[in-house]
């Protein structure tokens, strides 16, 4: 049988959100558990600033440092101030009554609130040379964040490209014309299903041009990216385009499947959260980092909600008078 545990913070995640959240739940003495996950979503424990090189934007590090080193130093803070954490994945949850119920394969917590840190995984495309390893440019010119990654040195006055039609592939462009010397966004359709406003802004910025009907079957290159094969989709021809940058902007799907039905989630499966708070449809269970944040996307937002979170998780035990070892 499963083993059953109690808790009075139940935290789901192992990203800056989560962890955040852990710190300062532990450190308000509410001794939380945490299930940092097994290859949830194909994601280390960590979270995604594992599967990136160098972080430079979050402060504190003035020369940068790996995402995955970043991680590191982040769960050593949560275990120092006595974080329990499961190396498991969280299958189910109960919200249905209180104690809330979270499951894994191994065990079930009963928790009096919980703090969903899940995260989103940004999509990403498949073609020769797309992947990670000694065949693939993945982190060698190829990402899929144009705000983490726009402002390094080998992007710098290089032709880049966006792939994408949507607001964010929009938004990756612009934000991109300020590194690259040229912008190509590519897209499969021939119109844009981005809002009108971020379509204008896009095509009257003189360095974006847009190769439509088109998709990428092939990035080449040496050390780093140097180069896309574009295929036009509605003649079929293939043609080299010299680049040294490529960023999906495909959208990003929030790890939410083992909530379905349990509370109330977007049109786009994001956890609805109530504006300036990480307080979801349900009493007691709250949500940060990108799993509830579809615009910011950033480890120091993500970071920043996990605070919240927490702060809102005391407040609600506060109210529930749970600080009186109802739960130990
Ligand atoms: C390639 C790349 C580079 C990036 N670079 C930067 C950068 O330089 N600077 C920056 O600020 N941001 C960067 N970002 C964005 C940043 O990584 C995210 O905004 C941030 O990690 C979000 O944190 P989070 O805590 O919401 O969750 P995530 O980092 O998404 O982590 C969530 C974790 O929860 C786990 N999990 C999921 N489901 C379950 C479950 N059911 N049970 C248990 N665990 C589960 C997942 O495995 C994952 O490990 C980058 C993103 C990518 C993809």
């Amino acid at each position: 049988m499963a083993d059953i545990q109690k808790t009075k913070v139940c935290i789901i995640g192992s990203g800056p959100a989560a962890h955040t959240a852990a710190i300062y739940a532990a450190r308000a003495e509410l001794k939380p558990i945490l299930f940092e996950g097994w290859m949830a979503n194909d994601i280390a424990p960590g979270g995604q600033l594992t599967t990136t090189s160098e972080v430079e934007n979050f402060p504190g590090f003035p020369e940068g440092l790996a995402g995955g080193e970043l991680m590191d130093r982040c769960r050593a803070q949560s275990v120092r101030f006595g974080t329990q954490i499961f190396t498991e994945t969280v299958s189910n949850v109960d919200f249905s009554a209180s104690p809330f119920k979270v499951m894994s394969d191994e065990r079930t917590v009963l928790a009096d609130t919980v703090i969903i840190a899940t995260g989103a995984v940004a999509k990403r495309l498949e073609f020769p040379g797309s992947g990670d390893g000694a065949n693939g440019y993945w982190n060698r010119g190829i990402s899929a964040c144009a705000v983490c990654d726009g402002a390094a040195p080998i992007f710098r006055n290089k032709p880049l490209a966006v792939i994408g039609g949507g607001d964010s592939a929009m938004e990756e462009a612009t934000f991109l014309t300020k590194y690259g010397s040229k912008v190509y966004i590519i897209h499969r359709r021939d119109e844009f299903r981005a809002s009108k406003i971020m379509r204008n802004r896009a095509l009257s910025n003189p360095k974006i041009e847009v190769i439509w009907n088109s998709a990428v079957v092939e990035a080449y290159g040496e050390k780093s990216l140097g180069g896309l094969k574009v295929e036009n989709v509605v003649t079929g021809e293939v043609s080299d385009l010299e680049v040294s940058g490529l960023f999906f902007a495909i959208g990003h799907e929030p790890a939410t499947k083992f909530l379905d039905g349990q509370l109330q989630l977007d049109a786009e499966r994001y956890v609805a959260t109530v504006p300036g708070t990480t307080k979801t449809s349900i009493r007691g269970v709250f949500a940060a980092g990108d799993v509830q944040d579809k615009k910011y996307r950033q480890a120091i937002t993500a970071a920043g909600s996990g605070c919240m979170a927490a702060l809102d998780a005391e407040h609600y035990l506060q109210e529930l008078g749970a600080q009186e070892g109802k739960s130990d």
